[in-house]
């Protein structure tokens, strides 16, 4: 069923679990998420990039919020990373349940300006708003206090932005990035920082955590047995997840994840079965494998069993 963001995550803070903001792109990655999400009793949020809006068009917003209304269990359709007004209305036009509008790339006070002009739009249709404050920015253990106090989100502005926009939900910058590279070695999480912001805020208001994915090491080895080409590609660890979202994140958004196991496993099917062409034997594992994913992050999340 189709619900907005804010019922899924005003949920998940107050009885203390996360929930997945999957970014979805085609047909085989949202039956991966919604077949998950069923498979796994959980709700989910189906997060589509301007990205996604530009290469799957009117048929892929059709097709997922079709999908989302169908679905057994709780399910937001959500704009990642919205850039502009425009992008929002459109959304909303879509039938969208939920919208971000990222300003976090402007000043504070052009930040709140835009980001209240889309609250008071999406609101009056009843779509819930999340925004952004802070850079997300991968940051190792040894950057200096100050160096990591201009890049992560500001607690007290915080508090002063959520007051002055009236948004439903928080991204917060506390170390984490987006991408496969997430710092050397173990990615530098400032659990502190979060810990104050919620303080601030209160126990009930839901918090987002961007660049999440956990990159498994086992699909990059993999990835790279199959002819793949990766750096030193790291995510962030599961304990890191679990203790962020005891701290205050509702929402924790993957996609890096669900790209790596698409392109893991065409790349072996591919080098397996030299004489396959049916779209169908080569996207249908690539989703077997997706969905596995996915079901591991919500119970990770711990929003199994929770619809
Ligand atoms: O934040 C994200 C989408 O908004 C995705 O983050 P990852 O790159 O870590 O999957
Ligand atoms: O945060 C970004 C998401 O991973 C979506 O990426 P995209 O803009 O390439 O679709
Ligand atoms: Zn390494
Ligand atoms: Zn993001």
């Amino acid at each position: 069923m189709l619900v907005t963001g804010l019922e899924i995550l005003s949920q998940a803070r107050k009885q203390g679990y996360g929930v997945g903001a999957f970014n979805t792109n085609n047909m085989e990655i949202t039956q991966a998420i919604l077949e998950a999400a069923e498979a796994k009793r959980s709700p989910v949020i189906l997060a589509l990039s301007e990205g996604a809006l530009k290469y799957g068009g009117r048929e892929l917003t059709t097709m997922v919020r079709e999908a989302a209304r169908d679905a057994s269990v709780p399910v937001a359709v959500h704009l990642d990373h919205g850039s502009s007004y425009e992008t929002v209305l459109r959304a909303l036009r879509y039938g969208f349940t939920s919208v971000m509008i990222d300003k976090s790339g402007e000043d504070f006070e052009t930040n709140v300006r835009e980001t209240r002009r889309v609250v008071e739009a999406a609101h009056a249709v009843g779509v819930s708003v999340e925004a952004e404050l802070g850079r997300l920015a991968g940051i190792e253990e040894h950057v200096a206090v100050d160096e990591k106090d201009a890049l992560l989100t500001n607690p007290r502005e915080a508090q002063v932005f959520v007051e002055q926009t009236g948004i439903d939900f928080l991204a917060v910058a506390i170390g984490t990035s987006h991408g496969p590279y997430k710092g050397k070695g173990k990615p530098f999480i400032d659990h502190a920082r979060l810990v104050e912001i919620a303080g601030l805020l209160g126990d009930d208001y839901p918090l987002v955590l961007h660049g999440a994915s956990g990159v498994p090491q086992e699909l990059v080895q993999r990835f790279r047995a199959a002819g793949g080409e990766i750096g030193d590609a790291h995510g962030i660890a599961p304990e890191d997840i679990q203790k962020a979202i005891a701290e205050g994140i509702a929402k924790i958004n993957t996609d890096t994840d669900l790209r790596l196991a698409f392109a893991t496993r065409v790349r072996e099917v591919l080098n397996a079965e030299p004489k396959v062409f049916d779209p169908r034997k080569i996207l249908g594992p690539a989703r077997e494998e997706m969905r596995k994913v996915v079901e591991a992050r919500m119970d990770l999340f711990g929003s199994s069993g929770r619809a």
